[in-house]
């Protein structure tokens, strides 16, 4: 039997969602830097003061493998909460992936390094590293409250959390999700006379 994070990570985000009914989906300006990217684990949380990404070295250091490191930098656009130096480390060190309510910079380095990083964008100025922030505590990220272990599940159509306490409930109700979807795949292949009946029968609700 797989862990509850791999089956998460077989999911798209929007069934996800549908069984969070919408609510826990990070602010849709949190992107993967690469469409391909997919990544599912548990967050290793981090909240930064603006410019100064001493907490994002001090999570580096104590995460464990998979986990995936959520950074609220307060949404700020201007400075990097990492660029490929930092974020080369993280990957080498065998974290999973970073989401991050702000930007990195070396963006192109960053690509290359083939390694899930979501986030608003790109800058060119670096953080300082003043020694500010607090890891491993209760986060607000993209406008959702994060706890420390909560499922995060990243795909080419954003971020959502899946809430711990609730996880094994959300699984099951994604999976249902899924398979509906799949279904409805089918019918969209279908004949037309399939398609106006289940239009008819949403509509005459
Ligand atoms: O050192 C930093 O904070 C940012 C940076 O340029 C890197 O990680 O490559």
């Amino acid at each position: 039997m797989k862990d509850i994070v791999s089956l998460f990570q077989e999911i798209p985000t929007t069934c996800i969602s549908d069984a969070l009914q919408g609510m826990n989906n990070l602010d849709p300006g949190i992107k993967p830097l690469k469409e391909q990217y997919r990544v599912a684990g548990r967050a290793f949380t981090v909240k930064m003061p603006v410019g100064d990404n001493h907490a994002v070295l001090r999570a580096i250091s104590e995460a464990k493998p998979d986990d995936i490191l959520v950074i609220d930098a307060k949404g700020d656009t201007y400075r990097a909460v990492a660029g490929d130096f930092v974020v080369g480390m993280a990957q080498t060190l065998g974290i999973k992936g970073f989401v991050v309510d702000g930007v990195i910079r070396d963006i192109h380095g960053i690509r290359e390094l083939n390694y899930p990083v979501f986030c608003k964008g790109t800058t060119v100025a670096a953080s300082g590293i003043a020694g500010g922030g607090e890891i491993n505590v209760p986060i607000s990220c993209g406008g959702v409250s994060i706890q420390p272990g909560d499922i995060i599940v990243g795909d080419v159509d954003g971020v959502v959390v899946v809430p711990k306490d609730i996880e094994t409930t959300i699984l099951h109700k994604a999976l249902d999700k899924l398979k509906m979807d799949q279904e409805r795949e089918e019918l969209v292949s279908g004949d037309q006379e399939a398609i106006r009946k289940h239009l008819d029968s949403i509509l005459s609700k």
